[in-house]
């Protein structure tokens, strides 16, 4: 189950629960006894119980579920699960009538992580109930809804995770259990304690940010809880290099809608990445893995035909990564990114690794990039690379990438591959409905990069070219 299922449906079960006090005020004995409630606690995919003695094993079977494996064994089920990919997508284009061509598709040898443990720099914790029945348990969540038994389960056995981020999610696990404030399992059960990440750079620094519901409470008691958490952190000797906190009354927040409010330290982490600098903004994506970020980058640039004369555009561009390693090899870059703050550190970077060529544009693709691409008229030769996470790409902006006969190439980086929006817009490129008077492109090449050792999960480069 995914992370933000498990989220799901954690909200769901506390919805029915919220109504009982003891969740919110109640001694730990009531809380155990309602937690009573929601045992007989198996893990997915397990039918036995969820106990104090197996919770670690159980939350590697989640967090880790291939780290029984061997790493070539890993490598060979990610690279299998490649071509299954390519099969998907040429399955499902025998099924349309007007095509462009798959059938050419080969897939590469997986390109495998440099690192393979401890190697995550962000961890978004989550807060909930442990098997012990503390209501104000700090980790990830195991369980599943049909059997009501979603449990938190701290990181501490988990070999993917940085001793670093473990260490301060204790603390802060700690900080919550000596406050009188309760935990907001759901967004309106009136509960303050939300989640907790922590993310590092290679340097060993760390930013940690708490964020809270803000409930009822006026801005003295916010103030004083942000107090309360800085004086806790300084008392434990366990300091994050930078302590952030936030309200939120919405699932997630950007700095825009509720500002990240800096309580110690330095308010941006810096990574070094293939000889560049990169600022990172609380608020901004970077990739999960540098090591194996750098290995995608570099094949990002392999893969890409680039000239001296190409326009790279660089779809979802964060804190402008792409471009920026790919600049020196082409006549300019154009970024386009929703968080405004990642396109603030995407223009900073640029200037701080003295890059002149690469232009970062606020704003969603399906919005700007119909605008970006007219101011391009000078263009003569496109390539761009998108790169959207797991949402794919909005139809708009499909339909503006196929309409612009400019765009040879384009390679389309994603971590699910086999989420349904991302193969709906596989075939949107590759496929040409009847009235429609654009060039399809043809899938050339599929490239497996593994960033996430341990998990299922693969990033793949999709190669099309027109
Ligand atoms: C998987 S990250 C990739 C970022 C960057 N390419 C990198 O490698 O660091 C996806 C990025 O797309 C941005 N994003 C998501 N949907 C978007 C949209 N519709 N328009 C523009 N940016 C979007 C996210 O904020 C995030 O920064």
């Amino acid at each position: 189950m995914s992370h933000t299922a498990l989220r799901k449906n954690c909200n769901f079960l506390f919805n029915k629960l919220k109504t009982e006090s003891s969740i919110r005020n109640g001694s730990f004995e009531r809380n155990l006894k309602h937690f009573s409630q929601i045992s007989n606690l198996a893990v997915e995919g397990h039918d036995s119980p969820v106990t104090s003695e197996n919770q670690y094993e159980a939350i590697r079977e989640v967090m880790e579920p291939f780290g029984h494996l061997s790493y070539e064994e890993q490598l060979e089920k990610k690279q299998s699960w490649s071509h299954q990919i390519r099969e998907t997508i040429i399955e499902r284009f025998k099924t349309l009538k007007f095509k462009g061509n798959v059938n050419g598709c080969t897939v590469e040898k997986i390109s495998p992580s440099p690192v393979i443990e401890k190697y995550r720099n962000k961890d978004e914790f989550s807060i909930h109930y442990g098997v012990d029945g503390n209501p104000k348990t700090v980790g990830f969540f195991i369980g599943q809804l049909a059997k009501s038994n979603i449990v938190c389960v701290p990181a501490t056995h988990l070999s993917i995770i940085k001793d670093e981020h473990k260490a301060l999610a204790e603390v802060y696990q700690n900080f919550i259990r000596s406050s009188n404030l309760p935990v907001c399992y759901s967004l309106d059960d009136g509960g303050c304690f939300r989640t907790f990440t922590v993310r590092s750079n290679s340097a060993g620094e760390t930013m940690a940010i708490a964020v809270s519901h803000p409930a009822e409470r006026n801005p003295f008691d916010i103030e004083k809880e942000r107090e309360d958490l800085l004086n806790f952190f300084q008392k434990s000797g366990v300091m994050p290099t930078s302590l952030f906190h936030q309200t939120c009354k919405s699932f997630r927040c950007t700095n825009e809608q509720s500002p990240f409010k800096l309580l110690y330290g330095e308010p941006y982490l810096f990574e070094n990445l293939l000889d560049l600098q990169f600022r990172i903004s609380p608020d901004a994506f970077f990739q999960i893995n540098v090591e194996g970020a750098e290995v995608l980058y570099t094949e990002i640039v392999r893969l890409a035909k680039l000239k001296p004369f190409t326009t790279l555009l660089d779809l979802c561009c964060g804190t402008g990564t792409i471009s920026l390693v790919a600049s020196r090899k082409v006549r300019g870059c154009v970024g386009v990114e929703s968080v405004k703050d990642a396109v603030a550190d995407a223009r900073i970077n640029a200037l701080d690794n003295n890059i002149f060529n690469c232009d970062f544009v606020h704003g969603t693709v399906e919005k700007k990039l119909f605008y970006a691409l007219r101011d391009l008229d000078m263009a003569s030769h496109v390539v761009a690379v998108v790169n959207p996470g797991r949402g794919g790409l909005h139809e708009k902006a499909m339909e503006t990438i196929l309409k612009c006969d400019l765009i040879s190439q384009l390679i389309y980086v994603s971590c699910a591959a086999d989420n349904p929006v991302a193969m709906r817009n596989f075939i949107q490129l590759t496929n040409q409905p009847r009235k429609a008077t654009h060039k399809p492109f043809n899938l050339s090449k599929i490239k497996p990069v593994d960033l996430f050792p341990k998990t299922r999960h693969c990033e793949l480069l999709l190669v099309f070219d027109r």
